[in-house]
């Protein structure tokens, strides 16, 4: 594989689970790109393998087989917090649940942090900047010395954002990084998210099950189905004239449900 200057290049990348009668292919065969600055979102049913092709590409799972550059560098078949550290300054997380990246035990100050101190930056370059974030996000200073059970979902998924954003990755992987929350404030946070993607410049795998806030949030969309992806292309075309059967039937089952 060529290195094109995309932040993201992934070909053939396949990962099962179990095995015999109980294998599941949960990612088959699937290539991908992404541009440098660039949002493509992965739509796809429960099961399809959005979550798994996210994981793989952070280093949260190991895959089977396929290649996989991240901004030219080949990341291991394997998963492990070594190859997940070897990446932190590439690629970041944001996850559905906030809780998944922030430690109960830790202020939000320090969990904020973290990422900038594996860096190896001092505390108080790292504090500096955790509150400037935390100014960013639109939350107070007295927020630092809280705890995440301490603040409401919207306001830790904000910290969550922060969080994965503050080292200035080239690519975060954000999974269904609204669902969980409230409808009035899932607008909030996706205009927060845009903003803080479109000031860096960063590439952005967006999973979601929500057809319409893919629609919004990206520039390319892939459709996976059964661990494939059966479509991949500029997210108006996809969405307007899709190829796929699998895509129209999703995209039918879309305007019925918003009816
Ligand atoms: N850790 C695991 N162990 C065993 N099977 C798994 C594991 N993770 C995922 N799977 C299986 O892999 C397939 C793909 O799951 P995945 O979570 O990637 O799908 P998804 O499209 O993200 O679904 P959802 O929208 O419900 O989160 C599913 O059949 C799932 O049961």
């Amino acid at each position: 594989m060529t290195n094109t200057g995309s932040v993201l290049q992934a070909r053939g990348l396949r990962c099962v689970f179990g095995r015999g009668r109980d294998q599941q292919v949960a990612v088959d065969n699937v290539d991908l790109d992404i541009l440098p600055g660039e949002v493509v979102g992965v739509v796809g049913e429960s099961g399809s393998g959005k979550s798994t092709l996210g994981r793989i590409i952070t280093g949260l799972q190991s895959r089977e087989q396929g290649e996989l550059l991240l901004c030219g560098q080949p990341r291991k078949l394997h998963a492990s917090s070594a190859e997940f550290r070897r990446f932190s300054g590439v690629v970041q997380m944001v996850f559905q649940d906030s809780y998944s990246s922030l430690n109960p035990r830790r202020t939000i100050l320090d969990s904020l942090t973290e990422p900038l101190l594996l860096q190896g930056q001092s505390k108080q370059t790292a504090f500096q900047q955790g509150r400037a974030w935390l100014d960013r996000i639109s939350l107070s200073s007295a927020a630092a010395g809280r705890y995440p059970h301490e603040l409401s979902g919207g306001q830790r998924q904000r910290v969550g954002i922060a969080r994965a954003f503050i080292v200035e990755p080239k690519l975060v992987v954000c999974d269904e990084a609204v669902s969980a929350l409230d409808v009035s404030v899932q607008a909030q946070i996706l205009a927060l998210l845009k903003d803080i993607q479109q000031t860096q410049n960063t590439a952005m795998l967006f999973i979601s099950h929500d057809l319409a806030v893919v629609r919004h949030m990206s520039d390319r969309v892939a459709v996976m189905y059964k661990g494939r992806r059966v479509e991949f292309d500029d997210v108006t075309r996809v969405y307007e004239s899709p190829q796929h059967e699998y895509t129209r039937r999703l995209l039918s089952l879309h305007m019925e449900a918003s009816l």
